[in-house]
């Protein structure tokens, strides 16, 4: 699928050259040389069309596919295709689906390698930092195989030697749509579940990640789920659009900002098809003078420059108790510092490109008001420029952590999804929940303290989906993931397991 420069036109690499494929990948050499779209369990151009669109590498700037967006006859042959494929699939027995979903679980983890070098490219994630998310993708399938061979209905006795009985039942064709951040994570962790239940899916990757979701589709077919059980169509709002109102599709979840989820929520709501939401988030950290400090540093290294700090429940806005406040800042400012920025794809990297241009220069566009606003730059907050000539078109910045800031500053407010760490003090308990919690998200929030029981009283009272203590940003499968308010309500999960000193970000 991908192939070096100056070799386009060359027939599909066989799977077992995939490994010598994956080593010789380096930044700025690759194209996207099939289509990206995927229905009848093969690569495809669409139909028809509603428009085109251009995928980058940010590392370098440089295209790398140009692709057509699916019209509105696509989505619909897509879904189509999908109902036919659900017939088969939701007639298979839940062991069944767990083996072919395993079998998919084991292809992914096989080819970890090459699909993380893909989602480096058209993301800018680091390679280290894109393993990470290939195997929760992997565990993602192997935990709803799981599931899928225990789902029963309940028998229920009735009066006079009489019974009812439930059945759980597929919804049919459900819509996933994701977000550019987490490209083949999202995939995995909304067609998992779907699947594993019986249910189809048409998915609609970001317009600025297409490319990784063509390998799951792949993989779910070699592992044998029947042709259009999964299927991929390419897009931003027109084809979104196509999907959510459409008659046949049953469930819609996606991925992304809170002002779309709202309007994916009102055209569902036009059709009665129910939704899930995951959207974004404005998350606290909340450090007390009694933390170990060299965790709690670390733990807000995790909790904002992660994935360039494109992160929907980052914990941006960190909270550091009056006594420790200069400490603390300036331990943060030095390993801040150290995080090596540039090629994401070489080893030791552990900050690539932003996402795009656009992004960086609103993510810079904070910086600059928060300035205005009073706040003080520590560190970062402006371009950074690699020395290799190759990434001199590349969407680089400094990570950046702010201080002298106020609840109502516009980069505590609003959700920057970009390397950006604001620090406020506090002084009492009472008074930091109540900050923290003076939000309209919900989606994480984490709290650094070595005492137990005000960790556990202090994440009770966090209104935020995900709580964690003395560690940041670890999303085992096994957990929920959701938030409150309008982040998505959702059940309230506690990670207290891990600590960052097992997490190590620098
Ligand atoms: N809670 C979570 O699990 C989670 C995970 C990752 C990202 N996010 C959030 O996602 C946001 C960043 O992602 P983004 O910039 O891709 O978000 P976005 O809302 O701009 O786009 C998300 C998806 O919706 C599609 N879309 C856009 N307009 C549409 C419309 N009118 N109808 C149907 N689909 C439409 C886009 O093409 C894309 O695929 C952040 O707010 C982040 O916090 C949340
Ligand atoms: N590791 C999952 C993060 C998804 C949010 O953006």
């Amino acid at each position: 699928m991908f192939l070096r420069a100056g070799t386009a036109g060359l027939s599909p690499l066989r799977h077992t050259l995939r490994p010598v494929l994956v080593a010789a990948m380096s930044t700025g050499t690759f194209i996207v040389s099939q289509p990206l779209n995927y229905r009848s369990g093969a690569r495809l151009d669409p139909v028809d069309a509603s428009g085109t669109e251009k995928a980058l590498e940010p590392a370098t700037g440089r295209v790398i596919a140009t692709f057509t967006c699916s019209g509105e006859e696509e989505v619909n042959l897509a879904i189509q295709d999908a109902k036919a494929a659900f017939k088969i699939w939701s007639q298979k027995s839940g062991m069944e689906r767990c083996r072919i979903l395993l079998e998919a679980a084991r292809i992914i983890r096989d080819r970890k390698d090459e699909i993380a070098t893909v989602e480096t490219i058209n993301n800018g994630k680091s390679i280290f930092e894109a393993r990470w998310d290939i195997d929760t993708s992997w565990q993602c399938l192997e935990y709803y195989a799981g599931l899928a061979g225990s789902m029963a209905g309940e028998h229920i006795q009735l009066p006079g030697g009489s019974f009812g009985y439930t059945r759980r039942e597929p919804l049919g064709v459900c819509v996933g749509i994701g977000a550019w951040n987490y490209p083949f994570q999202i995939a995995c962790w909304k067609s998992a579940p779907a699947l594993a239940c019986g249910n189809a899916m048409v998915f609609k990757p970001s317009t600025f990640t297409p490319v990784s979701t063509l390998l799951l589709a792949e993989i779910y077919t070699e592992a044998g789920v029947p042709p259009g059980l999964f299927n991929v169509v390419q897009g931003g709002a027109a084809t979104g659009q196509f999907l959510c109102q459409h008659r046949d599709v049953a469930k819609v979840s996606f991925t992304g900002s809170v002002p779309t989820g709202s309007k994916i929520m009102e055209m569902s709501a036009k059709g009665i098809k129910p939704v899930t939401l995951e959207l974004g988030g404005k998350s606290p950290l909340i450090i007390f003078s009694d933390c170990d400090m060299k965790n709690a540093v670390k733990g807000a290294l995790m909790a904002n420059f992660l994935t360039q700090g494109e992160v929907c429940c980052n914990g941006t806005r960190v909270f550091v108790q009056k006594e420790i406040l200069d400490q603390f800042s300036e331990e943060v400012v030095k390993q801040t510092q150290r995080i090596k920025i540039g090629d994401p794809l070489l080893e030791d990297t552990r900050m690539g490109p932003l996402i795009n241009r656009p992004h960086l220069e609103r993510v810079l566009g904070f910086v600059k008001v928060a300035k205005e606003q009073g706040a003080k730059v520590l560190c970062g907050g402006d371009l950074y420029v690699p020395e290799d000539p190759k990434l001199k078109d590349g969407y680089y910045m400094r990570p950046c952590v702010l201080t002298n800031c106020r609840d109502d500053m516009t980069c505590v407010k609003e959700e920057i999804f970009g390397p950006v760490m604001s620090i406020l003090s506090f002084d009492t308990e009472a008074e930091v929940l109540e900050r923290a919690n003076d939000t309209t998200f919900g989606l994480a929030a984490g709290v650094f303290t070595r005492d137990i029981q005000r960790a556990h009283r202090v994440v009770a009272a966090l209104q935020a989906g995900m709580c964690f203590i003395n560690n940041y940003n670890v999303s085992p499968v096994e957990l929920p993931f959701g938030g409150y308010k309008k982040s998505e309500a959702l059940q309230k999960s506690l990670m207290c397991r891990l600590d960052c000193e097992q997490l190590t970000y620098i």
